[in-house]
């Protein structure tokens, strides 16, 4: 009597199936070669390297110190850092090369529309941020100055508009778009635990950020590489 035909049922799980590894092999094989080119400091390449310890994407971390700046600025694509390269070619932007890792990393959703979303919500924070730097850095050297430019304008006018909406959408859901992780969350557990770091009060008020960036904060991936990080050259 002839044994009866495997079912699909006995076949192995998919990832463990030989011609499933064998593509997974081949597919760390054909990955390009990545070169993430910043200072010693967190600043526009943090995000990027967030997205690279949450996805498992192997790269190097180059971090040019302030005094070879000079020399290097005239080779790099616009004179200004962050740079990725993919196989020795410049993409610079940081939007463009964390979007660019997040595909990657399997960050974006598959949707247009809800990566579109994603998309705002990086644009939004990195507009506050870079609102944030000017103002901080416009008032810099007096301490006293810099309180009230914080407590007068940039908390009332530009942080705290991103903050009401944030947390009126992340009391509905679990995560910023879909039903899982995505870049805009690691970006906004990046941006607003950077900023509770200088300003312990900053998430008062705002319960469901606050417990948003505190559970990107604990995924595992980002806790072991914040651990891991030393201190940043000041500039
Ligand atoms: N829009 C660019 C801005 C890049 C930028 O301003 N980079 C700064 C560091 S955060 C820089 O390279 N400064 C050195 C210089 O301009 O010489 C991006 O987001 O990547």
């Amino acid at each position: 009597m002839s044994a009866a035909p495997a079912s699909l049922c006995q076949l192995p799980p998919y990832h463990q199936h030989p011609r499933c590894c064998l593509f997974t092999k081949l597919s760390v094989l054909t990955m390009p070669e990545y070169k993430l080119i910043y200072f010693n400091s967190r600043g526009r390449a943090e995000l990027a390297r967030w997205i690279c310890a949450y996805g498992n994407i192997p790269y190097t971390d180059e971090r040019i110190p302030k005094a070879d700046w000079p020399s290097r600025k005239p080779g790099i694509s616009g004179g200004k850092l962050p740079v990725l390269m993919v196989d020795g070619k410049q993409l610079p932007e940081s939007l463009a090369i964390a979007r660019y890792l997040a595909k990657q990393a399997k960050l974006v959703p598959d949707d247009d529309f809800d990566a579109a979303v994603c998309d705002a919500l990086v644009d939004t924070l990195s507009e506050m941020m870079v609102q944030v730097y000017k103002t901080m850095f416009a008032a810099a050297g007096d301490e006293e100055e810099k309180k009230k430019t914080y407590k007068e304008e940039l908390y009332p006018n530009v942080i705290a508009p991103v903050l009401v909406r944030l947390n009126e959408r992340l009391s509905k859901r679990e995560w910023f778009i879909v039903d899982k992780v995505t870049w805009a969350d690691l970006a906004i557990g990046l941006m607003f635990g950077g900023l509770k770091m200088k300003q312990p009060e900053i998430l008062k008020g705002f319960p469901a950020v606050e417990a948003h960036v505190n559970k990107i904060l604990q995924i595992p991936k980002i806790k072991q590489w914040n651990d891991s990080q030393g201190p940043e050259e000041t500039f």
